[in-house]
């Protein structure tokens, strides 16, 4: 699925967000703290927004951004040439890093889209450094309160017609929807962090409560 929307990815990000996506990434690079010289990894890093900002706010460190996707990672190598980002292939369920090796690790919209977020979680552990900064972005399912009929009736028809006219993929944004609102509520997933081992976590929404982004130190 991944494969198939690289190229219009970013198009529809930024319109699907009304332009706001930037700034959760923004927020996310300064969550993650400096890393000196140290490594850093942007896990799922698509066509490679978090890395690059990463990587121009902390240019001393090492920066690597890594994806399933090879037609995501392309678009990445080709948007941010002229930044020093190593870009590799690398499932997140099984990290190819040896332990302790990260001074912080990011990641956009990834656990919505595997089986079992702690999985993930206990491996980007094993992979971080102790102290080190992890920093999730991802949708939230919206709380019921006034805004929610008009943001499930956005999810059900707005979200999948913009897939339809700027991806050519409806079904890839029908199931980004369905995805957020079958995904973990804020809370839930601040507990599976600490599951995973991690202290200091906190969270904060944005875009009326359908964005979160968690972060946490690896202990
Ligand atoms: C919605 S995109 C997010 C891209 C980017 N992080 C951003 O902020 O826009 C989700 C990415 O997660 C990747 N992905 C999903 N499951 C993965 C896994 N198990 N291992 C590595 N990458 C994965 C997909 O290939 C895709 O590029």
């Amino acid at each position: 699925m991944f494969d198939n929307i690289a190229p219009s990815y970013d198009l529809m990000n930024r319109v699907m967000t009304m332009g706001q996506d930037q700034k959760w990434r923004r927020f996310v690079v300064n969550q993650a703290g400096d890393p000196g010289t140290g490594w850093v990894l942007d896990l799922a890093t698509g066509t490679g927004d978090i890395a690059a900002l990463m990587e121009k706010q902390f240019p001393a460190g090492q920066h690597l951004g890594a994806d399933f996707s090879l037609n995501m990672l392309s678009e990445a190598r080709k948007r941010f040439s002229n930044q020093a980002i190593h870009w590799q292939a690398g499932d997140a369920t099984n990290l190819p890093y040896k332990d302790n090796t990260f001074e912080s690790v990011t990641f956009g919209y990834l656990l919505r889209n595997v089986d079992d977020s702690l999985v993930v979680l206990k491996e980007i552990h094993r992979v971080l450094k102790p102290g080190g900064r992890v920093v999730c972005l991802d949708t939230t399912p919206p709380e019921k309160n006034i805004l929610y009929p008009f943001i499930r009736l956005h999810f059900r028809f707005g979200i999948p017609l913009l897939g339809r006219f700027i991806a050519s993929d409806e079904t890839a944004y029908s199931y980004l929807t369905g995805s957020t609102m079958d995904f973990h509520k804020a809370e839930e997933l601040a507990e599976i962090f600490r599951q995973a081992g991690f202290t200091s976590v906190d969270y904060k929404k944005f875009m009326m409560g359908t964005i979160g982004v968690h972060w946490g130190t690896s202990a």
